[in-house]
């Protein structure tokens, strides 16, 4: 039996009162990679933001990395967010805090207590991302693409069932872009699951994977045409 990550049944997507998506069903698989596509505005980050509990399930039903949403009580939001990586467009990294502090940062908010593992874990995840030599460094002193990389190290801090990417190389070149998808497909394949929105079309064709698209007020995927 395939583990399911994420499944909506029938979800409205809505922002302040108003429904962006409507009769959304859909499932990703614990070794899915699937893209998010739509228009400026046509509701990809509002769907995003429903998966990860920002805005609330009110009409349909769903769960993620085994949370229901509807009706998830605000007190185990956490518990749900460290279920899975969260990674966006600007990096959002603490800019007074070396990249190791930054990922102590959200160890400590996420209840590990044992200095040593929580430092081999650092060690672990920056070695993921190939970084290794940056534990030290400032991120303002990093690249565009290193710092990326640095948030998808901090995403994956607490090996989630399913990684979130809101436009993650919206901000970086071709080159440095293929670079971030080629480690996405690194830890896809050790096992998490991607959900990846993009503008980036040359990304979907040299990359070719299954493709969730808001249009015209709907989620129309590409696994029921194919
Ligand atoms: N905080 C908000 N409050 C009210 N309406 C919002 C809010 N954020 C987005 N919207 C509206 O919800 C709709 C969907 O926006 P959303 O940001 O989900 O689109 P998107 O596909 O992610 O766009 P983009 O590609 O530009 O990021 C738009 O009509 C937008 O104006």
């Amino acid at each position: 039996m395939s583990e399911t990550v994420i499944e909506l049944r029938d979800a409205t997507i809505m922002q302040e009162q108003q429904a962006v998506l409507q009769g959304v069903s859909f499932s990703l698989e614990k070794s899915a990679f699937v893209y998010l596509v739509g228009r400026t505005g046509s509701g990809k980050s509002s769907l995003l933001k429903t998966l990860y509990a920002d805005l609330p399930l009110l009409v349909g039903s769903g769960t993620v990395a085994g949370f229901s949403l509807s009706k998830l009580p605000t007190s185990k939001v956490p518990y749900l967010r460290r279920r899975l990586g969260i990674v966006f467009q600007d990096f959002q990294l603490l800019s007074d805090r070396t990249v190791a502090e930054n990922l102590m940062f959200v160890l400590n908010a996420t209840g590990w207590n044992n200095k040593a593992r929580k430092q081999q874990r650092i060690s672990d995840v920056l070695s993921q991302v190939g970084l290794s030599g940056a534990a030290n460094r400032m991120p303002h002193r990093l690249s565009g693409g290193e710092q990326q990389r640095v948030v998808i190290a901090r995403a994956m801090l607490n090996e989630p069932a399913l990684l979130l990417a809101d436009e993650p190389t919206g901000n970086l070149d071709p080159d440095v872009s293929d670079s971030i998808m080629q480690l996405f497909a690194e830890i896809n394949n050790a096992g998490t699951a991607i959900l990846m929105a993009t503008h980036n079309f040359q990304l979907l064709e040299k990359y070719p994977h299954r493709v969730l698209t808001c249009k015209d007020g709907a989620l129309l995927d590409s696994a029921r045409y194919q």
